[in-house]
Order: C-alpha cells, then structure tokens, then sequence
C-alpha cells in the first residue's frame, strides 16, 4: 500500500491520516495522564445548571452560542482558554485563536446521529478526547439528485477513525465541509479495515474495544462575534 501523504501542522510532527482526505491530522498521546486528569475533574466541577442533557449525551457550552447573527462571546474559563491557545498555536483557525468549546459526554452506548458542524464555525475542529476511545464515522452527504439509488447510512458510509483517550483530533476543509460525522451508539468497537488511523493508534484491525465514558473537549473558532459583547468588554 501507498505510503501516506505526510504534512505538518505547526510544531506538531506530521499526522496526516493513511485513506482519508489530506485534512485530518490525528495525534495520539497529545495530553498527559495529569493533564486528562485535571480536565476531566474541571468538567465534573462545572455547575449541574451547566449541562444540557439530549438523548443520547449530556453538553456543556462554553464560549457562548453560536448564531446566525454573531456570537454574543463570554469569557471561556482559564482551564479551556489555555488549551483554546496551545491548539491555536497549530495555525489551524487561520490566525485566530478558538474562543468556543463544546464538552460532550457519551456513557457507553451513547453517540451522535451523522451530521455536520455548519457554518457558524471556522471550518476546523479539534477535538481532545478524555476517559475512554470513540470511533468516529464519516458519511457522503445524501445526494438528492441522486433519487434513483436508495442512499442508506450504510451506502454513504466512507471511513472511520479511532480517537483514543488523550489524543487530539484536528478536521478541516472537506473532512469538515464535504463529510458528515457520527458516533454509533454501540457499547464495543470491532475495528476494521475502514479505520483509517490504526497505525496511527495503538490498536489494529480486529480488536475489539470496550467503551467507558467518554468526554471530548470540541475546540472550534466562532468568527462571527456581536459587537454588543465587545462593546460591554467580553472576549
Ligand atoms: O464527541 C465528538 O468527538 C464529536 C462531537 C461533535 O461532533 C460535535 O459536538 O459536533
Ligand atoms: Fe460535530
């Protein structure tokens, strides 16, 4: 097989993922033990009021809500605003430094339906992962001019990754403008060949992993800012 494509993100060594689009870089190991430690205790310390529960994940929202009209930004607190710098020093949000975060946590079999992040970000997101692996599936938009072929989950299917505990994941362009993604509410992975970073991970095609709780810290740049929120001097 055909050795990946090599790029490099900013003082980070080169990641590019072996069978997908030149636009996911995967760096396992990015945080340490403490580090994962220490994020997961801040997460578990947020007030109950600060999550949001859905069905299949609870939230916490931080940064602001993101609208169509512009962000009214909030100050994000001191223990994500540190990693919003050290990710932003990647150069990925052309510039500017991330001023939102979304925490997501999944029990097992727990997921999110395929989907995409839209418009209201940057196209880039990053993604530190705490607690536990996922795998994450990637899907062809469906086509409506293509009515004539049924276009199941499973026929727009394309590729996986495994985003394991204290890595960090980084989608950009057509991984995050073109695709869709999603997390099978599933209690094991069995990974296949479609996992396109097993050598990448420490895990290969076959093994069958058994999820615990996962939290993942979504780092993104909300460019669209209302100037209310500047005037009375947030962020
Ligand atoms: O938990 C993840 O890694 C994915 C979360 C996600 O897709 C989102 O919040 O938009
Ligand atoms: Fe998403």
């Amino acid at each position: 097989m055909e050795e990946p494509a090599c790029q490099t993100l900013k003082g980070l060594g080169h990641c590019v993922v072996k069978d997908a689009p030149p636009s996911v870089y995967y760096f396992p190991d990015y945080i340490t033990e403490a580090e994962e430690a220490y994020l997961l205790q801040q997460v578990y310390k947020a007030p109950k009021t600060k999550w949001t529960q859905l069905k299949g994940r609870r939230l916490q929202n931080w940064g602001g809500l993101p609208h169509p009209k512009g962000m009214l930004a909030e100050k994000l607190p001191e223990w994500l605003q540190k990693y919003a710098e050290r990710i932003s020093a990647l150069d990925i949000f052309a510039g500017k430094t991330a001023n939102h975060v979304l925490v997501n946590e999944y029990n097992p079999g727990q997921g999110i339906m395929p989907h995409e992040d839209g418009p209201l970000y940057y196209p880039t997101v990053s993604t530190i992962s705490l607690g536990s692996h996922t795998v994450l599936d990637f899907y062809h938009p469906i086509n409506s001019a293509q009515t004539d072929v049924p276009q199941t989950e499973e026929s727009r299917y394309c590729l996986s990754l495994l985003v394991q505990p204290r890595s960090l994941l980084v989608l950009q362009d057509e991984m995050y403008k073109h695709y869709l993604h999603g997390i099978q509410g599933v209690v094991q992975d069995t990974l296949t060949d479609r996992v396109a970073n097993l050598s990448h991970a420490t895990a290969c095609a076959g093994d069958c992993l058994t999820r615990g709780t996962r939290v993942s810290l979504t780092i993104r740049h909300v460019p669209k800012i209302l100037r209310a929120a500047l005037l009375l001097g947030k962020k």
